[in-house]
């Protein structure tokens, strides 16, 4: 079963700009910068109440933030769901009929095991599920 939404992930171009409008719109200051090297991120998180904002923008040219910004430009990239147990919502999913991007949970950002569904199979939107490394 999927809980409640992690996280929404926005691309941006540029991250030291980016940062200072959402604390500025949020009224709260980012409160994490993580490099994810196997995704070609740089991500920038901030938390209002239950919210969570990340931030991405691309850190190498072969990154999909750098073809999603290349081809759609800034805006919401994701949006990302809490899971007790990834292993069990990868096998319910692909049961469901879901396509998984991976089907082998990667190391995310802020401590998390994350899968992603291709938006092909989710109305258009890209879903990122992930998993707290306890
Ligand atoms: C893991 C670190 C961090 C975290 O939270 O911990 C992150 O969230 S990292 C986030 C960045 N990583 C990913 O997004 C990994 C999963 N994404 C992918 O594997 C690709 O981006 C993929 C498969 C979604 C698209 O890659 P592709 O090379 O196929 O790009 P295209 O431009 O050819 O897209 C094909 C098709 O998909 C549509 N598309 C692409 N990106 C998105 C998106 N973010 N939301 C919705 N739709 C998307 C694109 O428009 C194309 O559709 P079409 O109708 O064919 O034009
Ligand atoms: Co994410």
């Amino acid at each position: 079963m999927v809980n409640k939404i992690e996280h929404i992930g926005i691309a941006v171009k540029n991250m030291e700009d980016a940062n200072v409008l959402f604390e500025k719109l949020l009224g709260v200051p980012s409160y994490k910068m993580e490099s994810v090297e196997s995704e070609g991120v740089l991500t920038s998180f901030f938390q209002t109440g239950v919210n969570k904002i990340e931030l991405l923008t691309a850190t190498n040219p072969e990154s999909p933030i750098a073809k999603f910004l290349e081809k759609k430009g800034e805006g919401i990239h994701h949006i990302a769901f809490d899971v007790e147990d990834i292993q069990a919502e990868i096998t319910r999913l692909k049961n469901e009929g879901f396509v998984l991007i991976n089907d082998v949970p990667k190391r995310g950002a802020d401590n998390k095991l994350v899968v992603f569904l291709h938006p092909k199979n989710t109305n258009g939107v890209l879903v990122e599920l992930c998993q707290e490394i306890r």
